[in-house]
């Protein structure tokens, strides 16, 4: 059809585009658009290129692409003459139902009563009415379009939940006029509202015009929760929901049912991330926005069944958020939804810097090779492709890449580089994956790339307040109880850097009745989601984690991080404490700081270009009573210890024996057998004793050296304390019933002010404030003349046996 003779409605659209060529500005914003030659009646756009054939072209599973700008032009205001409706029977039926008569008289052969010129007059006048109907119709369109969106966008998605039309229309809450200037769609702003978030942080303000809008691949960098995953995440949806509300209007326009043309669900978007807790994460933040859309998301991670994976594949889902080891064990498996990549839109590598540290991302290069390699520019779209536009062209557009994390800035002279712009270099495609760069590079950014960096230049959250105890290394235990024990409100991390330091402390932590989850990468996936599960739902919980938890969980309420080793690197140290201080709240780092770690921690304040910290106040009369708990608590531990050694031991020698159908024989004689009997006794018998101390301490408050029966004085009272307090008042008014209630020992309270580390480090002041260069020099000074005394000692040593060796040589 498109190469017969140009029917009336034809020219009308010809027309009506010349017309606005020469008067409306919108045309020529579009000219300059990159896109601007894939849009209808853009580029030199005559002929083939028109509006109608775009539209109708019989090769339409071809053609060009579409922009974002061209998906919706009433909101974009741009009033781009649409394809000639008659072509399609539903639009002819409605065009004849509203000027029914007028286009009748014109159709049944009238020209022949008529004189030529008339008829020539007529046409003219004819096109005209027909441009003012479409016009009209087109208006109409337009006002009914929002309501149309949602039912229209029910049609192919099942189980799905219905939208509910009367709610999307309240999304113009003056409340969210913060969110309109990112014209997202409805449905998006449906969740917005729903989830109370006013206005766009600032790195969504900075990535959804240039990513969603502009269709630019995206670098971003910002400080720890402040909202990077909707900074990728809306750009998705957003561009995910037009295209079908696009596809739906196109297929109406052309009277086709929506289910027969209408793609089946192709994976338009893959997010990688390094862990498997940010990945589920992920998934559920964006499952918020995705559910009103009836768009799919699903995880792909590490540690669950492979098959119920599979199984959630099978409903092929839009979007699929996954870890890359178990991404590319189906991948490679050749999983049907995952490796058909032609429709892929979105490639996203969260928290990027870690997918490069060394060897541990293999797999995300094999992922990244699999990946369809696309056009770097509209230039590059064959011609034949960009005459026209279908459903399946929708999609086809340029891949865009995003590279998100709060750390990217700080890789070494990164800043000055993405200044330059994304360097391209032979050596850096075919290497490894072992700069931001590269990566980006290879998984198919453009050199236009929007870079976004918005981190200040100590890349640490802004509202995060940091502290350090300097402490000897076998102090760190009694610190971090004294910080539980007085500080303990609100939800803690505690980090340590190896898993035997987490197995020590949270062992400690639980003999001294504190009851803490533990999360590292050698536990069972199901018993990493239950620790988070548990410390998500206590309000004072405790989370003792190494690093695995350091990136991107989420968990609001949590107030305090504390280093309880230093992290490797000063990237690991920003996303630890990230964990607190995010979104709008405030929250506070405690670093634990051993003689040897002085200098490691000064170097990481210079990456932060820091120089001062804050040492955290400490009431050194509480020390003695920790020491004496924690002392009692060691000994149980070693007891423990040892008894599940030998048992573990014993059963060891004893299944193996078995094993051979051999008898052990345990005592070589009767007195070792009495003995090894004895020393458990003993030893069984210590224990009894040394829990029966610890809990007499703990059944009372934690007391200051200066404490006084009549006062339990206190620098706070954490939940811990609070609860023991409890215990002794309940214990103390069952006594007072008991005795005649005279009044003495009745218990006193004071100091029951919120004392959260945070609140303790504002009370505290400015004057504990330390310049750690300063510090740790002091220290290294010290050392230094540590050593130089030792050197000298030696050598006056040696120099004085030589005077008697040489004396008593002389007396010889
Ligand atoms: N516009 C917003 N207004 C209020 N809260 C928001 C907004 N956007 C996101 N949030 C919330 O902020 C929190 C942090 O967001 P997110 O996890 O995306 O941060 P992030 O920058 O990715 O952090 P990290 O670098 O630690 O991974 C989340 O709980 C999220 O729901």
């Amino acid at each position: 059809m498109a190469d017969g003779a140009p029917t009336r409605a034809q020219r009308s659209s010809k027309k009506t585009k010349r017309k606005r060529s020469r008067d409306g500005p919108e045309i020529e914003r579009l000219d300059w658009l990159p896109w601007a030659r894939s849009l209808p009646g853009g580029g030199d756009g005559d002929g083939d290129g028109s509006a109608f054939s775009l539209f109708i072209g019989s090769n339409e599973l071809e053609g060009g692409f579409l922009s974002l700008e061209e998906i919706d032009e009433s909101e974009y205001g741009l009033d781009i003459p649409k394809a000639v409706k008659q072509e399609s029977g539903k639009a002819k039926k409605s065009k004849k139902n509203k000027d029914g008569n007028v286009r009748d008289s014109v159709d049944h052969g009238v020209e022949a009563e008529i004189a030529s010129n008339l008829e020539e007059e007529e046409e003219e006048e004819e096109e005209e009415e027909e441009q003012q109907q479409q016009e009209n119709v087109m208006t109409e369109r337009k006002k009914k379009k929002k309501k149309k969106k949602q039912k229209k966008e029910t049609k192919n998605v099942d189980e799905l939940p219905a939208v509910d039309d009367a709610e999307v229309d309240h999304v113009d809450d003056a409340e969210f006029y913060a969110w309109n200037d990112l014209r997202l769609h409805p449905l998006i702003m449906k969740t917005i509202q729903r989830l109370g978030f006013k206005e766009p942080t600032p790195i969504q303000k900075a990535c959804v015009p240039a990513a969603a809008h502009r269709g630019k691949d995206v670098i971003g960098a910002a400080e720890t929760g402040s909202g990077k995953t909707l900074a990728f995440g809306l750009p998705i949806l957003q561009r995910l929901l037009e295209e079908r509300e696009k596809s739906t209007t196109m297929l109406e326009e052309k009277g086709e049912e929506v289910e027969k043309y209408a793609p089946k669900g192709v994976l338009r978007a893959l997010i990688i991330t390094p862990t498997r807790e940010l990945a589920l994460q992920v998934t559920d933040h964006l499952k918020e926005f995705a559910k009103d859309a009836r768009i799919r998301v699903v995880p792909i991670v590490g540690g669950m069944s492979t098959e119920k994976q599979e199984r959630l594949l099978e409903a092929r889902p839009e979007i699929v958020v996954g870890t890359p080891g178990r991404l590319w064990e189906l991948m490679s498996g050749g999983e049907i939804h995952l490796v058909e990549l032609h429709s892929l839109s979105f490639f996203v590598l969260d928290e990027a810097d870690r997918m490069i540290e060394d060897g541990h991302f293999r797999e995300l290069q094999s992922i990244i090779d699999m990946l369809p390699i696309t056009n770097s520019s509209v230039e590059e779209t064959p011609q034949s492709m960009q005459s026209c536009v279908t459903i399946a062209n929708i999609q086809r557009k340029k891949r865009q890449t995003f590279v998100f994390s709060a750390t990217i800035a700080l890789s070494a002279d990164f800043r000055k580089k993405l200044k330059r712009g994304i360097a391209r270099s032979k050596q850096s495609t075919s290497g490894g994956l072992n700069s931001i760069e590269t990566l980006s590079e290879r998984a198919g950014m453009r050199e236009d790339a929007a870079i976004i960096d918005l981190t200040n230049s100590s890349i640490l959250a802004n509202k995060l307040e940091e502290s350090f105890i300097e402490c000897m290394e076998k102090d760190k235990d009694a610190h971090l109880y004294y910080i539980l024990s007085l500080h303990g409100l609100g939800r803690m991390i505690v980090f340590c850097t190896s898993i035997a330091a987490l197995r020590h402390i949270s062992s400690i932590l639980r003999i001294l009745g504190i009851h803490v989850w533990t999360l590292h990468a050698q536990m069972q996936q199901r018993a990493r989601l239950k620790a988070i599960d548990h410390f998500r739902g206590s309000e004072h919980g405790v989370l003792v984690a190494t690093d695995v938890a350091a990136r991107g969980i989420d968990i609001p309420g949590i107030r305090t991080v504390v280093h309880y080793q230093l992290p490797h690197s000063a990237e690991v140290y920003v996303h630890r404490s990230g964990r607190t201080a995010r979104a709008s709240s405030d929250g506070c780092s405690i670093a634990l700081i051993s003689s040897d770690e002085t200098s490691k921690f000064a170097s990481l304040c210079r990456s932060f270009s820091k120089d001062s910290f804050q040492r955290f106040p400490l009431e050194n009369s509480y020390m003695p009573e920790i020491m004496k708990r924690l002392s009692l608590a060691r000994q149980i531990g070693e007891i423990s210890r040892k008894d599940s050694q030998e048992k573990a031991q014993k059963s060891w020698l004893e299944r193996n024996a078995e094993a051979l159908q051999l008898d052990v024989e345990k005592y070589d004689s009767e007195e070792e057998r009495v003995n090894a009997h004895k020393k458990r006794k003993a030893s069984s018998n210590k224990l009894k004793q040394l829990q029966q101390d610890l809990k007499n301490l703990l059944s009372r408050p934690l007391q200051p050296k200066t404490f006084s029966h009549r006062f339990l004085a206190g620098a706070g009272v954490s939940p811990l304390l609070q609860h023991q307090f409890e215990q002794i008042a309940k214990q103390k008014s069952e006594e007072g019933m008991q005795s005649s209630g005279n009044g003495k020992g009745k218990l006193v309270v004071i100091g029951q002010d919120c004392v959260e580390p945070l609140q303790a480090l504002r009370n505290a002041g400015d004057e504990t404030r330390v310049d750690v260069k300063e510090t740790a020099d002091k220290r290294k000074g010290i050392e230094t003349r540590k050593r130089e005394r030792k050197a000298e000692k030696k050598r006056l040593h040696d120099q004085r046996r030589k005077q008697r060796k040489k004396l008593r040589g002389n007396g010889d």
